[in-house]
C-alpha cells in the first residue's frame, strides 16, 4: 500500500528520467520526477481508478479528450520519485532518427478554421479549439527514451510525460497544469493565448509584449480562467484568481497564464475528482463546452484520442498532479504522430492560427531536430 507523499526521495532527477523505458510511466514537474514501472492492474476509467485509490493504491496514466472514451490508467508495481529537474535547460541528447516523410494536414486545417469562424459569426459558440496532426515516418523505430530525455532537457520547467497506451507511447511536454492537490491546497494554471518564441531577442520580446496587450488573446484566456474558477469553486472554501494574466514562456511558445489556487472545503476530495470535474476546459475544447465538442467532432477529420486529455498521477491520500495532454505525440514503431491545436474566437485569422499550431508543433520537432515543412 504505497502512499506517494511518504516515499523517500530516492534518486537524482536526471538518473530517474534516464531510467525510464518504454512501457513505464514517467512524469516530471516542478514538484519532482515520478517513474512508475510494471502493471499490477490496468483501469479503464476514473471511476475504476477511484476504487483502486480507495484501496490504498497509486494510479498513473492518461484520460482521453472524450470523457466517455476508455482511459489508460495503471496501478504500477513500483514507483520511484526524486526532486525536480534543475530549472535551467541542459544540452539535449540528439534523437538520431532518419526521417523519410512528413504528412501535414495544413490545407484541411485552414478550411476547418474558416468553417469554425463562420459558426461563431452565426452566434453558435464563442470559442472553439481546433487541432491538426503531423505524421512523421522514420527509417527505423523512433528511440523513445532519447526523445523523452531531449524533451525534459529542453523544457525542464514543463511537465514531460511518457505513458504506455498498449500499442504506442504517448509523450510530450505540457506547460498546462490542470490541477495539483497537495493536502488541502489545490492549484491550477490555465493557459490560452499564444505567440511563438524567437531566437531573435528583439522579436521574442515584441511577441511577448504584443501577446500581453492583445484583446483577442485576453478574451480567449479569460474563458479558460472562468471555467477553471467555476469548476473549482464548489470544492473550495477559499479560491484565489488573479485578475490579470501573466506571461509564461516555454521553449517554443509564449502563453497568457493565470495561477489559480484554492483551499479545499473537504480535505478528502481526491485530485482525480477535481481533474474530471474540470476536464475539458476551454483551453482544449471551447465555450459553451457541449457546442464546442460537437463542432470539434464535425470539423476535425480525426479522433483526438488521448491528445487534449489529461495525464498524471494520484496517490491514495488524494494528492497528485494532472496536466493537459498537449505539446505531445504518439510513437508507434517508426511513426510519430504529433498534435497541435489553437483556440479560435471571433476575429481569429486562419493563417495566424495555422502558424500558431506550427509553432506549437516545434516543442516536439525541436527535440527531434526536425523542421516542419508546412
Ligand atoms: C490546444 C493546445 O494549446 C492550448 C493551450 C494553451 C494555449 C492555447 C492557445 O493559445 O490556443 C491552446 O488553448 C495545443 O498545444 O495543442
Amino acid at each position: 500500500m504505497p502512499v506517494l507523499g511518504t516515499l523517500p526521495v530516492e534518486a537524482r532527477p536526471e538518473e530517474l528520467t534516464a531510467a525510464y523505458r518504454p512501457g513505464a510511466f514517467l512524469f516530471t514537474s516542478p514538484t519532482g520526477v515520478l517513474l512508475a514501472e510494471g502493471e499490477r492492474a490496468v483501469l479503464g476509467s476514473p471511476v475504476e481508478a477511484a476504487g483502486a485509490l480507495a484501496d490504498g493504491e497509486i494510479v498513473v496514466g492518461a484520460l482521453p479528450f472524450d470523457p466517455a472514451a476508455p482511459s489508460r490508467l495503471v496501478v504500477p508495481e513500483h514507483v520511484r520519485r526524486s526532486g525536480p529537474l534543475p530549472a535551467i535547460a541542459r544540452p539535449a541528447p540528439r534523437v538520431g532518427a532518419r526521417w523519410l516523410a512528413q504528412h501535414t494536414d495544413a490545407d484541411a486545417y485552414r478550411t476547418g478554421v474558416r468553417r469554425a469562424l463562420a459558426l461563431m459569426e452565426a452566434g453558435e459558440l464563442s470559442k472553439v479549439v481546433l487541432a491538426r496532426r503531423l505524421d512523421l515516418v522514420a527509417a527505423e523505430p523512433v528511440h523513445v527514451l532519447d526523445l523523452v530525455r531531449a524533451l525534459a532537457a529542453r523544457d525542464p520547467r514543463g511537465h514531460t510525460f511518457a505513458a504506455d497506451l498498449g500499442d504506442r507511447t504517448l509523450l510530450g511536454t505540457s506547460p498546462e497544469l490542470l490541477v495539483r492537490r497537495q493536502g488541502r491546497i489545490v492549484s491550477s494554471n490555465p493557459l490560452a493565448g499564444s505567440r511563438p518564441r524567437s531566437e531573435d531577442a528583439v522579436l521574442d520580446g515584441r511577441n511577448a509584449t504584443e501577446l500581453l496587450a492583445s484583446a483577442k488573446d485576453r478574451r480567449e484566456h479569460a474563458l479558460v480562467v472562468t471555467a477553471v474558477a467555476d469548476g473549482l469553486a464548489p470544492y473550495c472554501k477559499q479560491l484565489s484568481v488573479p485578475a490579470e494574466p501573466e506571461l509564461l514562456p516555454t521553449r517554443a511558445m509564449w502563453h497568457l497564464s493565470t495561477q489559480v489556487s484554492g483551499v479545499l472545503a473537504d480535505p478528502d476530495t481526491p485530485v482525480l475528482e477535481l481533474a474530471t470535474a474540470l476536464h475539458p476546459t476551454p483551453a482544449v475544447c471551447g465555450s459553451p463546452t457541449a457546442t464546442a465538442r460537437r463542432v470539434i467532432g464535425e470539423l476535425e477529420p480525426f479522433d483526438r484520442g488521448f491528445y487534449t486529455g489529461v495525464v498524471g498521477w494520484s496517490d491514495a491520500r488524494g494528492d497528485g498532479e494532472w496536466v493537459v495532454t498537449i505539446r505531445c505525440g504518439e510513437v508507434r514503431g517508426a511513426t510519430l504522430r504529433l498534435f497541435a491545436g489553437a483556440g479560435l474566437v471571433p476575429g481569429s485569422d486562419p493563417e495566424a492560427e495555422l502558424a500558431e499550431t506550427g509553432a506549437k508543433l516545434r516543442t516536439l520537432l525541436g527535440a527531434l531536430g526536425v523542421e516542419e515543412s508546412a
